[in-house]
């Protein structure tokens, strides 16, 4: 990567709110039922910040997501992005998901460069920047590969690029990393831990894996069971800079990843 490195320190976030959720609630009606997915729901997101939302499952992490990205309609509260309400589709963020949604006939770097075809990039800009995070993500020697080719890891790196190509400023990944093998999903930790540092992105990562929350976040949020409801926000105040193996036998990890199993297990008793 050849672009300044952002200064970063666990803890000193930097005070502009980038994503403002306030007051939401998102009610699901049908003809037989109504379903209310959040309540009452407010987190403030700063620049630079990496969020990660842990609940357990059905309570509405991922409708809080597409809440953010403007791919759902509240029923009550607000939303903004940037300083401004959030009214529609969202272009200036990047999104990954659980599943990494590559064309299957296409390579890795035609793969990362659909995101420059579908938002009319200019293309000399867009061929660097893809130089740069295949290098960022190490895929360097892989640039022509077909998906199925790749291991599932590889497969989530150039997902990763593609959400990751415009220079987003805000990024939300859905449990990015579930349908992977507990060692790479450790692998695929440690590199989102640096691609974080090194590219200053403001991300909010949702994930079913304490560790990872953990281990992940500058703040970490937990949610009740539906309705979706904070129950809790810990801010570790770990280093930005995390080894793996160290941060795990850190007291402020293990205290912090005792505090979320206990508040989601003590949830699971009331569900
Ligand atoms: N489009 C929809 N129409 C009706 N109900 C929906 C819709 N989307 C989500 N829901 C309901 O809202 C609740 C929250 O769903 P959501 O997918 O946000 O939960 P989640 O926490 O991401 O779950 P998981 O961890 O299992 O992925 C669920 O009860 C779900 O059935």
């Amino acid at each position: 990567m050849t672009e300044t490195q952002p200064a970063r320190s666990a803890g000193t976030v930097d005070p502009r709110p980038i994503i403002e959720v306030d007051g939401i609630t998102m009610k699901f009606t049908s003809k037989r039922s109504e379903t209310v997915a959040l309540d009452d729901v407010s987190l403030t997101v700063g620049e630079g910040e990496f969020v990660t939302i842990a609940g357990p499952s059905g309570c509405g992490k991922s409708t809080l997501l597409r809440i953010i990205a403007g791919l759902a309609r509240v029923s009550a509260g607000k939303v903004s992005l940037y300083g401004k309400p959030v009214t529609g589709p969202q272009r200036d963020i990047g999104f990954a998901f659980q599943r990494s949604a590559l064309l299957e006939w296409r390579g890795v770097r035609k793969n990362i460069l659909l995101q420059a075809e579908m938002r009319g990039m200019d293309k000399k800009h867009a061929e660097r920047r893809v130089n740069e995070l295949i290098e960022l993500t190490g895929l360097t020697g892989f640039e022509k590969a077909l998906p199925h080719e790749l291991s599932g890891g590889m497969q989530q790196r150039v997902a990763l690029c593609r959400a990751l190509l415009h220079e987003p400023r805000v990024l939300l990944m859905d449990e990015p990393f579930g349908a992977l093998d507990a060692l790479t999903r450790e692998h695929m930790n440690i590199e989102m831990n640096r691609v974080w540092r090194e590219t200053g992105t403001t991300i909010v990562l949702v994930t079913h894996s304490v560790p990872e929350a953990v281990y992940l976040g500058s703040r970490i949020v937990v949610m009740s069971p539906r309705p979706g409801r904070i129950v809790e926000t810990l801010s570790p105040g770990l280093p930005a800079e995390r080894d793996y193996g160290t941060t795990l036998k850190d007291p402020r990890f293990t205290e912090a990843a005792e505090r979320v199993r206990d508040l989601l297990g003590a949830t699971h008793t009331t569900d």
